[in-house]
């Protein structure tokens, strides 16, 4: 490992550069305040263009018409760049052309190659914006998949951190970074060993940051948001939000697990292994403190609360009125991890065991395919999971008034309920 360097991680998610005033406001804070000193910027895709790529790939791959689609998408990067007087045709032809070509191949992908193809098209927005930023910054560009080297699970590769962070070290010598531009890299995606490209799993480009970060030893990284900072809760869910000045590893990295769409889950555990602190600070307002997750302790925080939307609830009762016994479960348990479907909240009751997923229809109709046999299956959608952290009554009635509760579950620090949304 380089040892704990200067080196800055600086992370821009698609809010900050979805459009040239914001590229523009990305240039004055690298210039301001990630300069001098070695720097590497993370750049996801610019606004929803991975939705936008997503929604391509659906046309595509079923046969229907998608030029207006793919034209808007291609003008737009190219307003933007032309906006920020870099000869865009030159800049992005390249790679508009093999978006295209990725595109004409879908039609003949079969379902079962979807999610590998998918990573070979979505990608494309993380390859765009890094062009059009690193261009305008006059930074080194590097294409950051044969170095960030994960196994072939498409759309949610696994890092193989030995080979990524050797390819990173050879790749980035701190003497260069520290002499050179900054380095401009995609986030989010990957490669696999046989030069494939894989995606990190949806918004996972906080996760390339910490991966950097770790493997070149970073003094710390920065992901730059249209927030104030890490908040008790998202602002645009509820309005008397207060941030956190600083906050330890560990209570951060529960957050993103219950579902603080702020920060990728994945991202906190190699910053806290190696102590590298992870600053969440405001786009908007660069000089602001923000927040600081770190190695630290503090007193009994404000409640944290936490919504997660599209949720269904799925129980399972052994047929004939057996009980749910461990071989059950552990049958259950199998095919959760074979269809790729997280357990959010569960409860076992004498005769019925209910889990509360992410609605992925797919997948669930795979989960049921392979149980129905076995249990008598019934399930709800259109549910939200609430998750109050460090509870209080206040918290607790703000959250639960008038709502019915359709699963609740409680320990010292932490209230989860699955209920109707809206
Ligand atoms: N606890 C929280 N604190 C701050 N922001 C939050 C929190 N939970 C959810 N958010 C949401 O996260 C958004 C920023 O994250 P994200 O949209 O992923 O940014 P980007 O894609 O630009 O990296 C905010 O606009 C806010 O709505
Ligand atoms: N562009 C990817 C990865 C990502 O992390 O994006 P963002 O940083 O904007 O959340 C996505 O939308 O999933």
């Amino acid at each position: 490992m380089h040892e704990l360097s200067q080196l800055k991680v600086y992370k821009f998610g698609g809010a900050s550069v979805k459009d040239a005033a914001a590229i523009r406001n990305l240039g004055r804070i690298v210039a301001e305040h990630g300069r001098p000193g070695p720097l590497v910027v993370v750049v996801s895709a610019m606004g929803k263009t991975t939705n936008a790529l997503e929604a391509l790939l659906q046309l595509a791959h079923t046969g229907q018409p998608y030029a207006t689609e793919l034209g808007a998408l291609s003008s737009f990067h190219a307003a933007v760049a032309t906006e920020l007087g870099l000869p865009a045709a030159e800049l992005l032809r390249e790679l508009l052309g093999e978006l295209e070509s990725r595109l004409v191949a879908a039609a003949n992908v079969a379902p079962s190659g979807l999610d590998q193809h998918y990573d070979q098209v979505v990608s494309f927005g993380e390859l765009l914006a890094t062009r059009i930023v690193a261009a305008f910054l006059r930074a080194r560009w590097l294409d950051c998949r044969p170095l960030i080297r994960t196994d072939e699970t498409w759309r949610e590769g696994r890092l193989d951190w030995s080979a990524t962070e050797a390819a990173l070290q050879a790749a980035l010598p701190l003497a260069e970074l520290t002499q050179g531009p900054p380095v401009v890299t995609q986030g989010f995606i990957g490669g696999t060993a046989g030069g494939l490209t894989t995606t990190l799993g949806r918004e996972g480009s906080d996760f390339t940051a910490a991966i950097l970060a770790y493997c070149l030893g970073a003094e710390s990284v920065t992901i730059w948001k249209d927030v104030a900072g890490l908040l008790n809760a998202d602002p645009k869910i509820f309005p008397d939000t207060v941030r956190y000045p600083e906050i330890s590893y560990q209570e951060t990295i529960e957050m993103a697990y219950y579902g603080a769409s702020v920060i990728h889950p994945k991202t906190i555990k190699p910053l806290a292994v190696r102590g590298i602190p992870l600053l969440v600070k405001s786009f908007l307002a660069p000089t602001a403190e923000g927040t600081r997750i770190h190695d630290c302790r503090h007193g009994l925080l404000v409640p944290a609360l936490i919504r997660k939307t599209d949720q269904c609830l799925v129980s399972f009762e052994s047929k004939e009125l057996d009980f749910i016994s461990e071989e059950n479960l552990e049958v259950i348990f199998g095919v959760l991890a074979q269809v790729r479907l997280k357990i959010r909240l569960m409860q076992n009751s004498a005769i019925s065991f209910s889990v509360c997923l992410d609605f992925l229809p797919d997948r669930l109709e795979q989960l049921l395919a392979r149980l129905r046999g076995q249990f008598t299956i019934h399930y709800n959608t259109g549910l939200e999971l609430y998750t109050i952290k460090n509870y209080d009554t206040a918290s607790l009635q703000r959250l639960t008034a008038g709502r019915e509760l359709l699963l609740e579950q409680r320990t010292r620090q932490t209230f989860q309920f699955v209920c109707r949304a809206g």
